[in-house]
């Protein structure tokens, strides 16, 4: 190797290399992995005997017949097929968790706000540390979302989950989770993110704890990368960065516990071992972790402040082309340079619902009061913008380049108007006085100066 060669990594790049040991790279793609040599059938997906006397079985994330671009599939070779997990169900307590329509309280016509909720020092494991605070749509059309706050305390142990209603987004703030899937092994950390599409076993494990992050359930079409459009063929959330795990398995008879979350309730159901069982699988359906700081965001470099959508990390689609489900936007490190320019958010109203956390920092809009861990709403066609400190900050401050570092808001928003629950709304964590904060306001009309 030559003394000269640059750096393999930029400056500022953060982590390692995206092939780490025990993922492989790329969004969507179709991949082939096994964690026993040979237990892959080679050139078909059905042999008459499977390699190592596994079962063969197909997990369809689509219609058969969904175009190619939208169609996914995966195939799993199993110590046993799922049937052979499937016990006496009985529907258990869902906690604090909630499922659209969950029409529980008039939902108040105005911003709402929560300070982080605290995580209690009750053992809590993730099936039991689920905090709805809104839903919208309905998860049996297959539209819409849940947006929770996950706290956990304790690890799953012989438990193990699938969730029939949706795919899920986390989005860790505090600790560190294992994801234990059938597909491989996940780690996710604060800045990070991790999808589980929906029909996945998954047992989540508390690497370093306790933790709290935010969770989107998805009821609608899977999330995917936005287009470009005329950006091109870099930038935003580049595919290479995206990393699923390689196959990895459990033969762990032991007795454990099912639960399976399926038309808003939460079923379980003894077997006598774990179902993660995957020796070796291949297919486009499958878990993956990205790191939002590799994010590459894209802005206005003259003047004005571009829409939020420039900032998707992922989108759900819905059937109306540019009408999304939901969208995964973020606000993290980025230079601000707009000449002649309020450079925060705009007063705004949206047709879309604004559901937003903070993962790590400040948000521009609302230096006081929005911590980390924290929620605010800002609900379909209801006003909102920055706050009077924000506002008088920014319309006089000096417009040299400037940088917003150590930030990392994020926004799930989505077509439907969000449903806050009885938990949310009744939270000693919502801020009584945020409704008001416009009231601050000053009026700086002068007709004869302009
Ligand atoms: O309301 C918010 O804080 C989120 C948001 C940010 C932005 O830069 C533009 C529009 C928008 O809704
Ligand atoms: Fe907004």
């Amino acid at each position: 190797m030559n003394d000269q060669s640059p750096p393999l990594q930029a400056e500022n790049t953060v982590g390692v290399s995206a092939i780490q040991n025990g993922y492989m790279s790329g969004f969507g793609n179709g991949f082939e992995t096994e964690a026993l040599p040979g237990a892959l059938p080679l050139g078909r997906n059905s042999p008459q005997k499977c390699p190592y006397g596994l079962y063969a079985e197909q997990l369809s994330g689509s219609p058969f017949t969904a175009p190619r671009a939208t169609n996914e599939r995966s195939w799993l070779y199993r110590i046993r097929p799922t049937v052979t997990h499937w016990g006496q169900f009985e529907k258990v307590d869902m906690g604090l968790w909630r499922t659209a329509p969950a029409p529980e309280v008039d939902v108040p016509i105005g911003p709402m706000r929560w300070d982080p909720i605290p995580i209690p020092a009750e053992q809590l494991s993730f099936l039991q540390g689920v905090r709805t605070i809104t839903t919208a749509g309905d998860c049996g059309t297959h539209a819409g979302m849940g947006a929770h706050i996950y706290l956990i305390t304790r690890s799953m142990v012989d438990e193990y989950f699938y969730n029939a209603d949706g795919e899920m987004l986390f989005v860790p703030q505090q600790g560190r989770l294992r994801l234990w899937t059938e597909f491989g092994i996940i780690d996710v950390e604060p800045g990070e993110i991790a999808v589980v599409p929906r029909g996945v076993k998954i047992r989540v494990e508390l690497l370093e704890g306790p933790a709290r992050g935010y969770l989107c359930e998805n009821y609608g079409g899977a999330f995917t990368l936005p287009e470009r459009g005329p950006i091109g063929a870099n930038c935003l959330a580049n595919p290479r960065d995206f990393l699923t795990p390689v196959a990895a398995f459990e033969d762990k008879d032991a007795p454990s516990r099912m639960y399976v979350k399926w038309g808003g309730a939460l079923w379980a159901a003894e077997m006598e071992h774990s179902p993660l069982d995957v020796v070796a699988w291949h297919g486009n359906y499958a878990p993956y972790k990205y790191d939002l700081r590799r994010y590459s965001p894209v802005g206005p470099v003259l003047f004005d402040h571009a829409d939020p959508s420039i900032f998707t990390v992922l989108t759900s689609p819905s059937e109306t082309p540019g009408t999304a489900n939901i969208d995964f936007v973020i606000f993290s490190d980025r230079w601000m340079v707009a000449e002649n320019t309020f450079r925060p958010p705009w007063y705004h109203m949206n047709v879309m619902s604004e559901f937003m956390g903070l993962v790590y920092g400040q948000y521009d809009a609302k230096p006081q009061g929005f911590s980390p861990g924290g929620v605010s709403l800002h609900n379909t066609m209801l006003p909102h913008g920055p706050d009077f400190e924000a506002f008088e900050k920014a319309s006089n401050a000096d417009l040299n380049p400037h940088k917003l570092e150590g930030t990392m808001a994020f926004m799930f928003e989505t077509r439907f108007p969000q449903r806050v629950t009885a938990y949310a709304a009744g939270s000693e964590k919502l801020q009584k006085d945020y409704g008001a904060y416009g009231h601050s306001l000053k009026k700086h009309f002068n007709p004869n100066q302009r």
